[in-house]
């Protein structure tokens, strides 16, 4: 017993050691960059601190603000987003280096920085063993580099086309007609909302992507041939797997397989659960190609299905299981939780929601959304005001907060704005993590002014009160959005938009951008045109009148400032209330903030 406690404190003292050691390099390192650096005792990534991070933050949040408010802000990532530009406003300087044993990660918020980070794509590449916690059932386009990456990219973005979209649109559509029924029909009951939407968005995914349609208890419906008997539904499976992604990553397999404990489990069945479904898609493809059946436009699993057979050089069947995952996963995640912001900031702002109505009324007259079509009608609304409460949505709200890169086993060239404002080229040191803090980018004060008024008892970091879709007004500029609400300019596309490239990146940009972006469009812009011509959306609260009002706003805002946070993608950690009801014809909701 001796000989154990004795080894342990030797091996706990020589990684003691061995840490200082590194981090006193790595200091010496940053020093060398000339970028302004912070030292903090863990690297974000560091798998220790992601499994212990529940316990330790509560005890490293009640340490006085001078131990912490240097490091810790850049050191979770669950709180990134919250953070947004206050750590570079504190470090006066729109790039950080955060120096910690072993590791180095460089934050940046700045356009410039952003903009070279995504042009040296050779030099400054994905994490693939950060983010190889996405390869839950085999390898994805999403955590791969080089060749590889290439190479899932070709096979997947072929489908990616104007035939795609059309079908997004018109899936949409018919789902948001179902969406409007179960909204307005259903009681007010906690997270019904977001489930909804997820449900929504999760059909839409699955069937244009992958020609599966979804009953609405979250079934998978097949034509060929029936799925197994699963112990939870096609929709759970998903739902659980995707959830427990970070379990999956931090146990050992054999431990996830026979652990007694309930999360393991749990992760465990919904991620066979959803093997097995993703079995039974491909068997579906695999039929309806032995009975000769070729699509015209294929889908996403036609174009991984035709690769595996490719007989020059099939395409793995774990390739195809993980990327069927990684689109799931990036389709319908994104889309449910940033149409969930929307919604909670229109019933926030009924002002904001009577002028989005009545653009949608005057738009369509009395054209029905069945006749609504993807070539005509997408463009003009992402370039009214339904587009403009997305772009600014995505914004304030961005659903992916940061984009991370890392230097290889080479130093890489990085252009960099000093705290002067000029720019300069700075050799960024090997392996260093290198993030795009977006949710930082979207509120550099520089770009993006904020609102001078807020809402009473609005937290930092105001996340409510600067939420602006009139900003892309043609004639407002980036002005505030008591000045956009005064102005009742036109519309300007919002493709040419005038903002300074790189400072607003929901969607990543250059070769390694999101491939579903104009799908995630299409989807964002039919499902809530249709839902607000059919409904108002409002707070519920707990009595009639103004002061009833106020008080559930205030209470709206607090939580979707402090709330907010990262699981899979940014979403709203508790619940706003909301209640949808159907609009008499013309009626726009009273517009009253
Ligand atoms: C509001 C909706 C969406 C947002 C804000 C969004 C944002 C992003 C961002 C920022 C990236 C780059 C991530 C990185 O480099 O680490 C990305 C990548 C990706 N997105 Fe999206 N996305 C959305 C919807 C979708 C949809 C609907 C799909 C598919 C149907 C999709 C599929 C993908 C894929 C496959 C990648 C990986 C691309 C690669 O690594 O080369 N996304 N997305």
């Amino acid at each position: 017993m001796d000989l154990v406690i004795k080894t342990s404190i030797a091996i706990c003292a020589s990684y003691f050691l061995f840490a200082c050691l590194s981090l006193y390099q790595n200091v010496k390192t940053a020093r060398k960059t000339g970028v302004r650096y912070t030292i903090a005792p863990v690297h974000i990534s560091n798998k220790f601190w992601l499994g212990s991070q529940k316990l330790l933050l509560p005890l490293l949040d009640r340490l006085p603000d001078w131990m912490t408010k240097s490091w810790l802000p850049v050191s979770v990532y669950d709180r990134i987003w919250r953070h947004g530009f206050a750590p570079f406003a504190y470090h006066q300087s729109s790039t950080i280096l955060v120096v910690s044993p072993f590791k180095l990660a460089l934050w940046t918020s700045s356009p410039v920085a952003v903009q070279d980070m995504i042009r040296r794509r050779s030099d400054i590449v994905k994490p693939t063993e950060e983010l190889s916690v996405l390869n839950v059932h085999g390898p994805t386009v999403t955590a791969s580099e080089g060749e590889q990456a290439r190479r899932y990219r070709k096979i997947t973005t072929g489908c990616f086309s104007h035939a795609m979209f059309e079908h997004v649109w018109s899936e949409s559509i018919a789902k948001a007609d179902i969406l409007v029924r179960r909204l307005v029909g259903s009681e007010e009951m906690p997270g019904r909302v977001k489930k909804e939407l997820e449900l929504v968005t999760f059909a839409v995914v699955s069937q244009v992507c992958f020609g599966i349609s979804v009953s609405e208890e979250g079934e998978m419906i097949l034509k060929e041939h029936k799925p197994h008997m699963g112990r939870i539904s096609y929709w759970e499976s998903f739902a659980q797997s995707a959830e427990n992604m970070g379990i999956t990553f931090l146990t050992p397999k054999a431990i996830l397989k026979n652990s007694p404990f309930k999360m393991h489990k749990t992760a465990n069945i919904s991620n066979e659960e959803w093997a097995a479904y993703m079995e039974d898609m491909i068997e579906e493809k695999r039929r309806e190609r032995e009975r000769g059946k070729v699509p015209k436009t294929p889908n996403l699993l036609d174009s991984l299905y035709s690769a595996s057979i490719d007989p020059d050089e099939p395409l793995e069947h774990e390739a195809i299981l993980g990327n069927i995952w990684v689109f799931v996963l990036g389709g319908f995640h994104t889309s449910s939780n940033t149409l969930h912001f929307i919604f909670i900031l229109l019933a926030i702002h009924p002002s904001i929601q009577s002028k989005l109505q009545a653009s949608i009324d005057e738009f369509f007259k009395a054209r029905e959304p069945s006749t609504w079509t993807h070539s005509e009608d997408f463009p003009a609304f992402l370039n009214s005001h339904v587009g403009a409460v997305i772009a600014e949505t995505l914004r304030c709200f961005g659903v992916l907060p940061w984009i991370p890169k890392t230097t290889s086993a080479e130093a890489a060239p990085l252009l960099l704005e000093t705290p002067e404002g000029d720019t300069v080229t700075t050799m960024i040191p090997p392996h260093t993590l290198v993030i795009a803090d977006t949710s930082a980018v979207h509120r550099n004060p520089k770009y993006w002014p904020n609102a001078e008024k807020r809402i009473e008892g609005e937290p930092e970091p105001y996340a409510v009160s600067s939420w602006n879709p009139w900003r892309w007004l043609q004639n407002s500029g980036n002005t505030t959005t008591e000045d956009a609400l005064r102005s009742d300019g036109e519309l300007k596309s919002l493709s040419t938009s005038g903002w300074k490239p790189g400072s607003y990146i929901p969607f990543s940009d250059g070769a390694r951008a999101c491939i579903g972006k104009r799908f995630a469009q299409t989807e964002l812009c039919a499902v809530l045109a249709c839902v607000m011509r059919e409904c108002s959306v409002e707070l519920v609260t707990k009595g009639e009148g103004r002061d009833h009002w106020l008080d559930a706003r205030q209470k709206a805002a607090v939580k979707l400032n402090l709330d907010v946070g990262i699981t899979l993608a940014l979403e709203l950690k508790s619940d706003v209330p909301l209640r949808f009801s159907r609009r008499r014809h013309g009626q726009t909701i009273n517009g009253e903030d």
